[in-house]
Formats: C-alpha cells, sequence, structure tokens
C-alpha cells in the first residue's frame, strides 16, 4: 500500500520519441475526423469563405483610394464601396459564427468521445494497472491532457488551416500587385521556419515534463486528502503543506522553463512581422514615388501584409498548439492502450457456479518484482457448504489466497477450481458473479444506508435487505438512526464507527445470494466477542454456502468446518478447533496467548 503522501515516481524509461508520438497521435484521432467528416467540411468551408472574403476587402479600398487620387471618386462611388464593405463584413460575421460552431464543436466532440474511452478503459483495467499508475497521472491525463487535445483539435487546426489558406492567399494576391515588393516583403520568414524548429523540439520536452509535474502534484494532493485524519493524527500538516509547496515550486518552475519558449516564440513572429512592414514601407514608398505600383496598390498591399502577419504570428501559436496536443495524445495513447491482465478468452466459459465447491491444486504465486512467493504450493477443497477459517500472522498470505480464488490476478492452468471447472477456463463474470467478496479496506458510498446495502442488487426486497442487515449484526444500529434504512452516512451524513462500516459492508456482501462469500479480516474493528457473535450469525445465514473468514482473532474461528494456519505462504496447520488446539502448535499457542489477553 502507498503510505500517506508518497510520491508516484515518474514513468522515465522507455519515453517514445517524437516521431512515435506523432504516428500515434494521429492513428489515434484520424478515426474521428473520419467519423465527423461533413462537419469538417462544411465548418472548413466556411472558414476559407471567411478568409477569402476578408481578402476581397482590400481590393475595394484600392479602387476606392485609386479613385479619390484619379478625383474620379464622388460621394456616391465612395458609399457604394462603404455598402460592399459593411455587406462584406455582416457575411463574415454569420460564416464565423457557423465556422466556429462547426470546427470548435468537432474538438468537444472529439473531447467527449476520448474521455468516455477512456473511462471506459479504466472500468476494465484491473488491480495492477491501478497498482501501478497513481490516481493524480490518471485525473491529470482526464484534465490538462483532454483539454490540450481539445484546444490542438480546435483552435490549433482552425488557426492552422486559416494561417496557411490566408497566408498563400495574402501571397498571391501581393504577388498580383507587385512581386517584387512581395519578395521584398516575405523575405524574413525563413528565419520564422527555421526558429519554429529549433524550438519545438524543446517545447515538446518541457511540456511533457510539465504534464508529468502536473501528475505528481495532482496525485500529493489526493494522497493527502484521503488521509487527512492519519496526518492529522500524526501532526503531520506542516511537513505535508511544505512538501505540497516544494511540489507545486517545481512546477512553476517546469512552466516557467516552458513559458520561455513559449515567450521566444510569439515576440519574434511578432517581429519579423513588423520588419517585412518597415521593408514594405521604405521600398514601396520609393516605388510610389517611382510611379512603378499607384497609391492604391501600396494601401491593399500593406493591408494584405497585415493579413499576413497574423500567419506568421500564428505559425509560432500553432506549432505550441500542436505539440501540446500531440504530447497529450501520446499519453492518453498510453493509457488507451493498457490492456487488463485478466481477460476473457473466445474459449472462456460462463457456466454458472451454484455449489460453491473450490479445489486448490499446487498453487504457488508471486506478485512482480518479487523474488519471495506469496503463496507457496497451496492444495485445498472446501466442498459445497463448507465454512473456512483463515489465521495467521500478517504477511503470511491469506488476503492473496482470497484475491485469488476471487481471480483478480492471473494464475496457471489447472490451479483453482470452482465446483470442478478450472477458473481460468471461465468468464470472469462468472467467477466474480460465484463470489460476494468483503475487502479489508470497506469502501462506503456517501449515500443512503439502503444505497450501501443494495449497491450489487438494487432491486432487492426490503425484507431480504433487513434479514442481511439482521445476519451482519447491524440492523438494530440502522432502526435506531435518524431515518433508520434511508440515513445518508458519509461524508454529508451521519459518520459510521469502523465496526459499523465492516458490519454494513458484510451486509451488502450477504444480500448477493452468491454461493461462495469471502470475508478478509471483515470484522478486525469490533471486539472479539462481536467478532465470534457476528461470525456465527453470519454462518447460519449462510446455512448451505461456502464461506471463508480470515481473521487476525483464532477464538471466533472455532466454530469452522476446517482452520487453515498460514505461515510464509504456506498452509503450515489445518483442521477443525480442538484438533489444531490439541496439537499445541502455532494455532494453540495464539489461541492461549488472544484468549488470557482478554
Ligand atoms: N500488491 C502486492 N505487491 C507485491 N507484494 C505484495 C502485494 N500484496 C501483498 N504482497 C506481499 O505478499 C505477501 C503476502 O501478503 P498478504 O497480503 O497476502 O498477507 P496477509 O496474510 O493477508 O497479511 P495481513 O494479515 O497483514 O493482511 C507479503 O509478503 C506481502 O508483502
Amino acid at each position: 500500500m502507498r503510505t500517506a503522501g508518497s510520491i508516484p515516481s515518474r514513468r522515465a524509461a522507455g519515453a517514445p520519441d517524437r516521431d512515435a508520438d506523432f504516428r500515434g497521435a494521429v492513428g489515434l484521432v484520424a478515426p474521428y475526423f473520419r467519423k465527423y467528416a461533413l462537419r469538417l467540411f462544411v465548418g472548413f468551408l466556411a472558414l476559407v469563405s471567411v478568409d477569402f472574403l476578408q481578402l476581397v476587402i482590400p481590393r475595394i479600398i484600392k479602387f476606392a483610394v485609386d479613385a479619390l487620387q484619379k478625383k474620379t471618386a464622388t460621394q456616391a462611388l465612395l458609399l457604394e464601396y462603404g455598402g460592399y464593405i459593411v455587406g462584406l463584413a455582416m457575411m463574415i460575421a454569420v460564416l464565423r459564427l457557423f465556422w466556429r460552431n462547426m470546427l470548435l464543436g468537432f474538438s468537444r466532440l472529439l473531447e467527449t468521445d476520448l474521455r468516455n474511452r477512456l473511462f471506459s478503459r479504466l472500468l476494465v483495467l484491473d488491480k495492477a494497472f491501478f497498482q501501478r499508475r497513481t490516481t493524480g497521472e490518471i485525473m491529470a491525463l482526464a484534465t490538462n491532457d483532454l483539454s490540450s487535445v481539445q484546444l490542438a483539435s480546435g483552435m490549433g487546426m482552425v488557426a492552422l488551416v486559416d494561417a496557411v489558406f490566408m497566408g498563400v492567399a495574402a501571397f498571391l494576391f501581393m504577388a498580383y500587385i507587385n512581386p517584387t515588393l512581395t519578395l521584398i516583403a516575405v523575405a524574413p520568414t525563413p528565419v520564422l521556419a527555421l526558429l519554429t524548429r529549433f524550438l519545438s523540439a524543446r517545447l515538446h520536452r518541457r511540456f511533457k515534463k510539465v504534464q508529468e509535474q502536473f501528475s505528481v502534484l495532482t496525485e500529493f494532493a489526493r494522497s493527502t486528502f484521503s488521509t487527512i485524519r492519519l496526518i492529522k493524527a500524526y501532526n503531520q500538516e506542516k511537513p505535508q503543506a511544505a512538501r505540497f509547496n516544494e511540489l507545486g515550486e517545481t512546477y512553476v518552475r517546469d512552466n516557467l522553463r516552458l513559458a520561455v519558449i513559449y515567450g521566444t516564440l510569439f515576440p519574434i513572429s511578432g517581429l519579423i512581422g513588423n520588419v517585412s512592414m518597415l521593408l514594405v514601407l521604405f521600398f514601396g514608398g520609393r516605388m510610389i514615388i517611382d510611379q512603378t505600383i499607384t497609391a492604391g496598390d501600396f494601401v491593399a498591399f500593406i493591408s494584405y501584409l497585415f493579413l499576413m502577419t497574423w500567419p506568421m504570428m500564428a505559425m509560432g501559436w500553432v506549432a505550441d498548439l500542436f505539440q501540446r496536443g500531440v504530447t497529450s495524445l501520446g499519453r492518453i495513447r498510453g493509457l488507451l492502450e493498457e490492456t487488463p491482465s485478466l481477460q476473457d478468452s473466445r474459449d472462456s466459459v460462463s457456466a454458472g457456479i451454484v455449489r460453491g465447491e473450490i479445489s486448490i491444486r499446487g498453487l504457488s504465486f508471486s506478485y512482480p518484482g518479487r523474488r519471495q512467493p506469496a503463496l507457496d504450493r497451496i492444495d485445498l477443497d472446501i466442498p459445497p457448504g463448507r465454512f473456512l477459517g483463515i489465521v495467521g500472522r500478517t504477511g503470511s498470505g491469506k488476503t492473496t489466497l482470497c484475491h485469488l480464488i476471487a481471480r483478480l490476478y492471473p494464475i496457471p492452468d489447472g490451479t483453482i477450481f470452482l465446483d470442478g471447472k478450472d477458473v481460468n477456463g471461465l468468464t470472469l463474470a462468472a467467477v466474480r458473479g460465484a463470489i460476494a467478496y468483503v475487502p479489508q479496506d470497506v469502501v462506503l458510498f456517501s449515500d443512503t444506508v439502503a444505497y450501501n446495502i443494495t449497491m450489487g442488487r438494487p432491486d432487492a426486497p426490503m425484507e431480504e435487505i433487513e434479514a442481511a442487515a439482521r445476519a451482519a449484526s447491524i440492523h438494530d444500529e440502522i432502526v435506531s438512526m435518524k431515518d433508520d434504512y434511508e440515513t445518508r452516512i458519509g461524508e454529508r451524513g451521519v459518520k459510521l464507527s469502523g465496526g459499523q462500516r465492516q458490519r454494513l459492508a458484510i451486509a451488502r456482501a450477504l444480500l448477493l445470494n452468491r454461493p461462495i462469500i469471502i470475508i478478509d479480516d471483515g470484522l478486525s474493528a469490533v471486539d472479539m466477542e462481536t467478532e465470534h457473535a457476528v461470525i456465527r450469525s453470519i454462518a447460519e445465514y449462510l446455512a448451505g454456502r461456502t464461506c471463508i473468514v480470515v481473521s487476525h482473532r483464532v477464538a471466533p474461528l472455532a466454530d469452522a468446518h476446517e482452520i487453515l494456519v498460514m505461515e510464509g505462504g504456506r498452509i503450515v496447520e489445518r483442521g477443525g478447533h480442538e484438533h489444531l488446539l490439541s496439537r499445541g502448535g502455532f494455532y494453540a499457542t495464539i489461541y492461549r496467548q488472544q484468549t488470557n489477553q482478554r
């Protein structure tokens, strides 16, 4: 388990290179472009039409200026030109509204689709994945990274098409007016292209770092708040705040390093635009004096250059948006390509497990990266309807055994059988549908008591809910609460004690009515007598179903048909209570110690 406020390590090794990131990003979004092809087509048509109409305006101005210069301009003619410009401006406004809706709408649809895919993927990934990736990292993907993708596919793409079309068209209009002056005007642009290329690799790296640091920061905040009581109990508020501050400073530093590049790219683009303007004023001015071009042409030329300045400046911005988008898509793709280590195959059978018989043959298991096996050659037969108790020191493998029966980790073929069928040949739904599992850490929702009990069976009748709660010895406490079964619990409701939470979780599992129930140290928060009474009541309720109860205490398991004693991943003693006491081994020693301590 991760400790309070532990810092997740960065995923350093094997970072894919930029080209692979780019190819992967294209592969990921290509289907969306196909899906929304029509929307994109009409959107871009409107965008390009706006650009075209904007390019017409300088032509009208040129005619007006030339008419003024030639003194042929009448008030009616000028009003007519003005009218054209107003008409064009109105058309531009309407078309702009339209393309924004189409193209920015596309980026929102893409974002939503990706978010849904991420969420669905997370729901099928297994325990091993969630141990590898932190919640903070996942949250950063679902917020910062998705919004980078949205920006790149929305404004980024719009700016790119706009800049390219407007840039090329303005260039052609300028070349039509005067090719020499046009070449002079665009002479500084290669510098911009080189600069963008040079800076974009750095941009990519630094942005990746910023996103990773954001994940670290998010994870730290999450783990702090989820362990806030512990932090307070250990007086750790100040060190936690200091560590948060430190992480925040690193995040700011990383962002500032990114801003340096961003801050270089934008002003230099602007500067290059202004240098072009200076050159045009100087050489164009001389051309008017030499009468190579008319004053109208010059005014139109300057207008086109203005129109071209935006694409030149936009290039830096677009490059930045795309870099961020591609980096974020790479991170999102990494998660979407995660596969659960446990999956149904085509041959998996969804056979219903009804008897609840469990057989284990030579089961050994090691956690990834651990040399010491957590379970070592376990052989076990639990006939249907049996009550099995498991005791053992901490770390002896009790939880691992329960997890493997519930198929939470992959196991070799031919090691665990339910009703005589190898679990590896069954679908996950068939295995999990046969087992009601109560984990060590109880999870309750901030909702009503009834909601928490009926989570796995929302339509269960009230009598059954009450019967399950009675069997878990929590019914009396529930009816003494303000609103009975409708009492809200959790953050905005009644605070329950550890023992009440555990018994509520047991009631939830009992209500599932499954042939096998596993309670993994699910009563650690109640005293020994209560634990014994609750286990007895559960055993009565479950009559005929298979029940495995793990406990640190020996006495409450005295009624079990069989008790296993585990040590170092092995079963070192097994048998009924009396038999184990008479053996005078670990079980007998612990029993004596625990009962004498009372
Ligand atoms: N997710 C994991 N990754 C790596 N090692 C693990 C993991 N979970 C448990 N282990 C290791 O496997 C061994 C058995 O652990 P397990 O949780 O099964 O013991 P346990 O008997 O249930 O302990 P406890 O009574 O404290 O719950 C221990 O050495 C533990 O450190």
